[in-house]
């Protein structure tokens, strides 16, 4: 039999994309009637906004012929829009990628209430495009075992399971299928998804000849991050009085990775669909102002293949597919969100404020070759699909508007983005980049799966940098062509890996570093005059507003309220990034200050308990003393009365 992945590659599917750009689908949510004032959809692709004089994206706009903005993307489902036109139209395709092996990721993004979680789950009578993609896997691929015998592992390895573990598996899952809903019946979501399956029997299927005759099994994962903490959705209920386990990020071959996350072994669509219940009843919601469901977090359910080479049972294949639920944009004013609602408000905002920043600079590292340090790493969410979203794995945006007036400015927001997310090129897995996984055979029958997984995870890979510097790198550098987001990785690489490059090249990588230096220099300078004002002398030295910078004093320039929402819808991505940030920095040191004054508080209030203790006890011993000469009196005066 020959390679699972060959077969992969040889399939036409994967030459036939005309555009190596990434898929941005736009969904308008239905039931809005008049928004032809301010929108147009002119084709399938094309939407025009018309922004109003009044608006306040018309003002950087100068003449009023160019009031209008066009918007191009891979292709519009308009209100009409069914959930199985947009199953079989987008999602059905990358099944069949994702089936031969290919990791997939799908995206939605939009405002809040505009029918992003409606896209991916859907509801009992409209099921979304997840609900349909399991029960189209499982319809498609060959039965599968009750118990499992191969478990991906978080990190892209695989492990083969003892007789023990299969059963502890096994446990694990019926755990999940038989748990207690005190708000929903069980029932319910058995008989939703049995009539969305009667509805789906004749639809047809793939034909998967040459999967047949390899192993398969499939596991799902469910994480959510909320308020920049990634949490496991499926992990088993949390004791009263426990918090939920924080999860932590790792890097194995170039890919981030969540640790320790939950994979549950599921053998039908019903069973796989029973455990996105149970992980959506664990998921942040709120009822906002402008959507009385509202997902609090970014949420990723992820679908594992394994399968192995009937010929070769050391040879495994995973492949993922995600489906990332964003949390909503939105404004405050709008949301009136306060307290525990805005912390969460300002924390989607930045990190889908990154995002964008990312995007951007994926953008115009691909376009103009302008190379910069892009920020993945200020947010756990471009970490975790930094790979995807640099255009190496396949995946898709869809774009959800809501075209009321009420939502003009955060719709032109989320138009803005998809029209740099559209310009993204996506480069083709090559052919020989294909890696065999590695297989752990377990040797040891007791010990639960979990605490193989950690000691898997722990022991058998350590973090690693990709590759090493090419030799047209090292042209590159020599030409001093370089950029500063090459000069920054080879720098970093030299320091880890190349050690006897490091040595041969001594003057060339300290002439480098110093080249880094001074960007970081320039850049800093750069930042700061865009900033604050530049003056002469400072008056207080102390003032937090001042920075001195190589002996000149740069001042904060101040910020109304008014230029908070400005920034925040302006298209200065970076601008808005780090006023946010310097904002909660500001509010975490307020905050800082608060508990250092609290502290010092309870100190008091113990130094003065404990100070009255001793006093109390003083005049107790006094007390006791006077009774005992009273008592003494009493002895010498019964005496006297005896005489
Ligand atoms: N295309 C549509 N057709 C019918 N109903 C829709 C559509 N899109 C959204 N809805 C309905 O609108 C409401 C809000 O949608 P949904 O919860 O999916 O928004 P969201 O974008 O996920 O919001 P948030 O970011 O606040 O979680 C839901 O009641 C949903 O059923």
């Amino acid at each position: 039999m020959s390679n699972i992945r060959e077969k992969v590659f040889a399939n036409e599917f994967l030459d036939s994309e005309a555009d190596n750009f990434l898929h941005v689908y736009l969904r308008v949510k239905e039931g809005i009637e008049d928004y032809e004032d301010l929108y147009e959809i002119i084709d399938s692709r094309t939407l025009i906004s018309k922004i109003p004089e009044s608006s306040h994206s018309a003002k950087n706009i100068k003449e009023a012929a160019v009031m209008k903005r066009k918007y191009d993307f891979s292709k519009i489902f308009g209100p009409e829009t069914k959930q199985s036109s947009l199953f079989n139209e987008l999602v059905k395709p990358k099944l069949w990628k994702f089936m031969n092996g290919i990791d997939c990721s799908l995206m939605t993004y939009g405002v809040s209430g505009s029918g992003k979680t409606y896209t991916i789950v859907g509801t009992g009578q409209e099921p979304g495009v997840l609900p349909r993609s399991l029960e189209y896997i499982f319809r498609t691929l060959p039965n599968m075992q009750k118990y499992p015998e191969i478990k991906p592992l978080p990190n892209g390895d695989v492990i083969r399971l003892g007789e023990k573990q299969r059963l502890g598996e096994f446990e694990i899952k019926q755990n999940i299928l038989s748990f207690n809903w005190p708000s929903m019946d069980r029932n319910e979501q058995i008989n939703t998804y049995r009539t969305m399956q009667y509805h789906l029997i004749d639809d047809p299927i793939e034909n998967v000849e040459h999967i047949s005759d390899s192993s398969i099994a499939i596991w799902v994962s469910f994480a959510e991050i909320y308020n920049e903490q990634i949490f496991d959705l499926l992990q088993s209920e949390v004791l009263p009085g426990k918090s939920k386990e924080k999860l932590k990020l790792g890097i194995s071959n170039g890919h981030t990775y969540i640790k320790k996350l939950t994979n549950i072994y599921v053998s039908s669509g019903l069973e796989a669909f029973q455990v996105l219940q149970y992980g959506l009843h664990h998921l942040n919601y709120a009822k906002t102002k402008i959507n009385d469901h509202s997902s609090r977090s970014h949420s990723i359910f992820t679908i594992n293949l394994v399968q192995a080479n009937a010929s070769f049972q050391e040879e495994f294949y995973v492949s993922r597919f995600s489906f990332c639920d964003l949390a909503g944009v939105e404004r405050s004013k709008k949301t009136m969100n306060v307290g525990e609602r805005l912390k969460e408000s300002n924390n989607i905002n930045i990190s889908l404020m990154v995002l964008g920043r990312c995007i951007a600079g994926v953008r115009n590292t691909q376009k103009a070759l302008d190379y910069r340090l892009l920020p993945f790493r200020e947010s756990k969410l471009t970490q975790i699909f930094q790979n995807a979203l640099s255009g190496h794995e396949d995946i898709c945006m869809i774009v959800t508007v809501n075209l009321c007036q009420d939502f003009f400015e955060e719709t032109q927001h989320v138009l803005n983005f998809s029209a740099i997310a559209k310009e993204i090129m996506v480069t083709q897995q090559p052919k020989d980049s294909v890696k065999k996984i590695n297989c752990f055979t377990e040797t040891t029958e007791d010990g639960s799966p979990e605490d193989n997984e950690t000691f898997r995870e722990e022991n058998t890979r350590t973090e690693v940098f990709e590759d090493t510097i090419s030799e047209d790198e090292i042209n590159q550098i020599l030409n001093k062509n370089i950029t500063t987001y090459s000069l920054a990785n080879y720098i970093s690489l030299s320091g880890n890996q190349n050690v006897q490059f490091k040595n041969e090249n001594k003057m060339m990588e300290l002439a480098l570093q110093k080249e880094y230096d001074k960007w970081i220099k320039d850049t800093k300078l750069k930042y700061l005059k865009e900033n604050f004002d530049e003056c002469s002398s400072s008056d207080s030295s102390d003032d937090e507003n001042e920075i001195n910078n190589n002996s000149i004093v740069f001042k904060r320039r101040s910020r109304t309220d008014s230029d908070i929402e400005t920034i925040l819808y302006s298209s200065d991505e970076e601008d808005r990034v780090s006023f946010w940030k310097k904002k909660m920095k500001n509010q975490e040191l307020t905050i800082n200050e608060h508990h250092k004054t609290i502290s010092a508080l309870q100190e008091e209030i113990m130094k003065l308990k404990f100070k009255n203790q001793s006093r109390i006890q003083e005049l107790e011993m006094k007390i006791r003393a006077q009774e005992l000469q009273i008592q003494e009196l009493k002895k010498k005066l019964d005496g006297i009365w005896n005489i």
